[in-house]
């Protein structure tokens, strides 16, 4: 005879910590006193007065996004460290616990997308917004095309200071969003043209066509990159803004922050 709970062990034993997706009070009150695995919890908030606490600051849907996420922020909190054997306790299908995965820290996939979304001036559904137009563009391209763009996100106002405009802006006198599907559309659409789009702190799409004119001077990228990927880098050392950066020669989102490179990642694996 076996027994279901002796074959699913390995999901659990000798794990450095065990990490819960939003537990509810009762269920995390259970772990209290765990021994041998230290308990991190991954939330919205920390409702349940956790001492080892990473922040949500979205909803993923896609539990893997979830975990990966999850994951990377302990890595950046020092709750976690590479090599770290894991078990994650989430909710699947949104009804309670009913799902554990075991899974290794890995500082090799730390893609940076924690920082991105978490430390980031805009709000992190905008930045998720126009971080999925990027990640849409770079699957599809415009009509089959490979495309490029240049997305900055927050502190508009100064954004616009340092920038000057290469043809009419279409988004004058609008008050579009990003994450309307109408405006992620037309940002599709206007991708074709040069220059970057600029987005306010709440998604207000401020303008397209800017040609960004930030001070390049100390702004160190890889090399190998262009023009576009170096007013990306440079715009944000001379703002608090967030650049996304769709590549048209090699396909992928880059993000830059504080002038330097947050986040490199091939859409087509994401
Ligand atoms: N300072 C800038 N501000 C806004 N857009 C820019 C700026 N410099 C370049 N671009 C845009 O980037 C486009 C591509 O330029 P370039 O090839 O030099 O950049 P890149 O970093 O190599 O990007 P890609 O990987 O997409 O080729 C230009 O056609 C222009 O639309
Ligand atoms: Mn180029």
């Amino acid at each position: 005879m076996t027994d279901l709970t002796e074959l699913l062990e390995n999901l659990v034993s000798g794990v450095d910590a065990v990490f819960l997706f939003s537990p509810s009070g009762s269920y995390y009150e259970r772990f209290s006193d765990l021994n041998g695995s230290d308990v991190v919890v991954v939330a919205p908030d920390n409702n349940v007065g956790a001492s080892d606490f990473v922040e949500l600051p979205l909803e993923f849907d896609n539990v893997k996004d979830r975990i990966r996420f999850g994951i990377e922020g302990a890595i950046d909190h020092g709750l976690a460290e590479d090599g770290d054997e894991l078990t994650c306790i989430a909710s699947m299908f949104g009804d309670g616990i009913d799902t554990v995965t075991r899974t290794r820290a890995n500082e090799e996939s730390h893609s940076g997308i924690y920082d991105l979304f978490a430390n980031s001036r805009a709000d992190p559904g905008v930045i998720r917004d126009v971080f999925e137009v990027a990640i849409e563009l770079g699957k599809k391209g415009q009509k089959g095309k490979p495309v490029g763009a240049l997305f900055v996100v927050g502190d508009a106002g100064k954004v616009m200071n340092k920038s000057r405009p290469l043809s009419y802006n279409p988004f004058e006198k609008s008050h579009v969003h990003v994450g309307d599907p109408i405006v992620n559309v037309m940002l599709k659409e206007f991708s074709r043209l040069d220059g970057a789009f600029v987005i306010s702190d709440s998604g207000k799409i401020v303008s397209a066509y800017r040609y960004l004119e930030p001070s390049a001077e100390g702004v160190d990228i890889p090399k190998g990159l262009g023009a576009r990927h170096m007013a990306a880098g440079a715009i944000t050392r001379d703002t608090n803004a967030t650049a996304i950066v769709l590549s048209e020669s090699d396909g992928l989102v880059r993000s830059f922050k504080g002038g330097e490179l947050i986040l490199e990642l091939d859409p087509e694996g994401y």
